[in-house]
C-alpha cells in the first residue's frame, strides 16, 4: 500500500501515494499549470431511497458527492482527492454529461498533494496544520457536512486570484454530503 502508484496512462503526470495519516492521495509526478483539468470522473448514480436504504451504512458515505436526486460515486481519481482547507483543485459536477472535472487553482509544483476542499464540516481529524481552526462534524450540525468549493462552470481565467473562482459561500457551496435533505 505504501508505494506510490504511478498512473502510468494518465494524460497528466499524477500518481496515488499513501499518506498514513489521510490514506491514498493524489500527487503530481511532475509541474502542472494552473487552470488545467486533470481530471474528468465518470460517477455513478444513487437515487436518494437507496443510497439512504444502502450506501450511507457503508464505505460509499466517505466518497459519495451530493447529485440530482441522490448521489454520486466518482469514478476514477475523483474519489482519491484528499480534503485541504486551502485547495489546489477545484471541480465542476456536470449534472448532464454525469461527469465530475477536477480543475487546478494554482500552478502544482512537483511532488505536490493535488485536494479539493471538502468544506467545514469534517467528519475525521484533519492533518495537523490543519486542524487548528478546522470544525469536527458533530451531531449539532445540521447543514451539509461533506461540501466543497465549486469552480464556476466557465472555468474563468480572467483573474490573477485563483481563490476568486472558488468560492466557499453558502450559494456556491456544492454539498457532496448532507445530511437534512
Ligand atoms: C474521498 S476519501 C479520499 C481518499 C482516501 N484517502 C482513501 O485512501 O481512500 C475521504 C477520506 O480520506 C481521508 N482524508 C481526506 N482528507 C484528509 C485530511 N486532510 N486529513 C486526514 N484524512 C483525510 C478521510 O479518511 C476521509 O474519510
Amino acid at each position: 500500500m505504501s508505494d506510490p502508484i504511478n498512473l502510468v496512462h494518465h494524460h497528466y503526470p499524477l500518481e496515488l501515494r499513501y499518506d498514513p495519516r489521510k490514506g491514498r492521495g493524489v500527487y503530481a509526478r511532475d509541474a502542472i499549470p494552473r487552470n488545467t483539468c486533470i481530471e474528468v470522473s465518470p460517477i455513478l448514480h444513487f437515487r436518494h431511497d437507496e443510497y439512504d436504504a444502502h450506501g450511507k451504512h457503508t464505505v460509499l458515505d466517505h466518497y459519495t458527492y451530493r447529485w440530482k436526486d441522490g448521489f454520486a460515486l466518482a469514478l476514477g481519481l475523483g474519489s482519491m482527492f484528499n480534503h485541504s482547507k486551502h485547495p489546489n483543485v477545484g471541480f465542476v459536477r456536470d449534472m448532464e454529461q454525469g461527469v465530475i472535472r477536477y480543475i487546478t487553482l494554482e500552478a502544482i509544483d512537483k511532488d505536490c498533494e493535488l485536494c479539493i476542499s471538502y468544506g467545514s464540516h469534517l467528519w475525521f481529524p484533519t492533518t495537523e496544520e490543519e486542524s487548528e481552526s478546522e470544525e469536527s462534524h458533530s451531531e449539532e450540525d445540521d447543514g451539509p457536512w461533506w461540501t466543497a468549493i465549486e469552480l464556476d462552470d466557465d472555468n474563468d481565467d480572467s483573474s490573477d486570484d485563483s481563490n476568486d473562482s472558488n468560492h466557499d459561500d453558502d450559494e456556491s457551496k456544492t454539498a457532496k454530503k448532507q445530511q437534512a435533505q
